[in-house]
């Protein structure tokens, strides 16, 4: 369906929070990076405006994103203390790594918001698209940890 793109987009910023997760756990860097949270946003907003999307909606948007990959992370970081033998072998360096694979995916999805800027309103018809969208993210597999992420970072889609 018309949000099905966007909600992959989702589905893989989620996903990612397993390797977010994997460079930080044993180490000192926190889970939260209030700093990195503003540059992303900031990020987001400036880019909004270039793609003429409203910059607030499009940093609501983001902001359930970063809560939804805190979500993954602090999940992971329970199931790994709990079960030391399911903490990845090799950790995955933030900055080099990860960072830019969610950079990367910042700038699909907000190009995805741009594509689906008509249907995004708080509408019946944004809420059945996002539900299909939602029901059919099934075929990632993904487990309770990440479906509930999903869901947080699908919140304000309708916005
Ligand atoms: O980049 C990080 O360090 C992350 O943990 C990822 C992320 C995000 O979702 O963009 C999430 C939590 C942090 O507070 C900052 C950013």
């Amino acid at each position: 369906g018309p949000l099905g793109e966007l909600t992959g987009l989702a589905v893989q910023r989620v996903q990612v929070a397993d390797l977010v997760a994997a460079a930080k756990f044993g180490t000192t860097q926190p889970i939260d990076d209030p700093v990195r949270e503003q540059q992303v946003l900031d990020g987001v907003r400036a880019k909004a405006v270039e793609l003429r999307l409203d910059p607030e909606s499009a940093a609501r948007f983001f902001r359930a994103q970063i809560e939804a990959n805190k979500l993954v992370q602090r999940g992971l970081y329970t199931r790994w203390t709990e079960h030391p033998e399911e903490v990845p072998h090799r950790r995955p360096d933030l900055g080099t790594e990860v960072r830019p694979i969610l950079d990367r995916l910042t700038t699909e999805i907000l190009a995805e918001l741009k594509d689906t800027e008509q249907l995004r309103h708080p509408t019946l018809r944004c809420e059945i698209h996002a539900t299909i969208a939602e029901r059919s993210a099934v075929v990632h597999r993904l487990d309770r940890l990440h479906e509930n992420a999903l869901a947080e970072a699908m919140r304000p889609v309708c916005s």
